[in-house]
């Protein structure tokens, strides 16, 4: 298979267990996501494949070749990008600046900064819509303005696989999407630890549903992200439907103890065509709020 695999990786933090014979398939060119509750072990699986934790059995593939045992952290950042929770020491820089770090791992000390390299780093600020930010310190963005420019540092890495962990913390609804619809516009091969089970069920070809550090299932989230396994893995009572625009799984959650709601009226309750008011008040006598006199 060409593409990314984790087989049977496991991981000790502490001298803990904390990853657990994990395999994912990421085939080439596939949107992956890695999905569970807190503590279960993302996080910690994505940082084997880059090269910020090594497994203490089973490999990391790409295209075959195992990242940990064949390549260096320098050639691995070649070939995989991540856009992780920890940016901390680059907050002196400017936003250009961090962005052309991504190309770091393409450059020597015999060999600075190429006008090529250039040319990538502001089509990279391009992309993530930061281009009249390019001089700003990155201290002062606001938190999806950073989240966009790690991105557009992670693009200048021209990698092959882009590991994303929860990539969509700080941003606005409208920002989530642009930034996975830019993300799936490239066609590489992307794993990414997501916790908004529309946005999974909306971009993602594949998903894997961890547990304690172990896998629980894997395949499209249609097959996948079923009320009962929602419920065995987050506790949580899970509607689901689908969604009008995408036809994508899409899902409304209560917490397991909520009471059940009202049923709503039955349509022979309202045997009048046309709109019919919201509640019983006459709609010439709009109901006083609370308060008023
Ligand atoms: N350096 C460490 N030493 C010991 N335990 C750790 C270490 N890092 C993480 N852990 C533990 O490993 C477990 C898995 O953490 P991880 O961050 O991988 O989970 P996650 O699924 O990404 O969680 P979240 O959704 O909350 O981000 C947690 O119980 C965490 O406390």
């Amino acid at each position: 298979m060409t593409g990314l695999r984790l087989d049977a990786v496991e991981v000790h933090l502490a001298g803990a267990p904390i990853v657990r014979d994990l395999t994912v398939d990421c085939p080439a060119g596939t949107f992956v996501g890695l999905l569970g509750p807190n503590g279960s072990g993302k996080s910690t699986a994505l940082r084997t494949v880059y090269h910020a934790l090594r497994p203490r059995a089973g490999a990391v593939l790409l295209d075959g070749v195992d990242l940990h045992r064949d390549l260096g952290p320098r050639a691995t950042a070649r070939q995989v990008a991540a856009l992780t929770q920890d940016n901390a020491g680059e907050v002196h820089l400017r936003v250009r600046d961090i962005v052309a770090t991504g190309r770091l791992p393409h450059q020597s000390s015999f060999s600075p900064a190429s006008q090529n390299d250039r040319t990538v780093v502001t089509d990279a600020l391009s992309a993530v819509g930061m281009t009249g930010q390019a001089d700003r310190p990155f201290a002062g963005l606001s938190g999806g303005e950073k989240q966009r420019v790690l991105l557009a540092r992670a693009l200048a890495q021209q990698p092959r696989v882009l590991v994303l962990d929860e990539p969509t913390n700080h941003l606005d609804i409208g920002a989530r999407l642009d930034l996975l619809d830019l993300v799936r516009s490239l066609g590489i091969t992307v794993l990414a630890a997501l916790h908004d089970l529309d946005l999974a069920a909306a971009y993602c070809d594949i998903v894997h549903v961890l547990a304690d550090g172990e896998l629980l299932a894997a395949g499209p989230p249609a097959d996948v992200l079923t009320p009962e396994l929602l419920r065995q893995v987050f506790k949580v009572a899970a509607h689901r439907t689908i969604h009008p625009i995408t036809g994508r799984p899409h899902f409304a959650f209560a917490a397991l103890t909520a009471p059940p709601a009202p049923r709503p009226a039955e349509p022979a309750d309202h045997p009048s065509p046309g709109p019919a008011p919201a509640s019983d008040t006459p709609l010439s006598s709009p109901p006083r709020l609370e308060g008023t006199p």
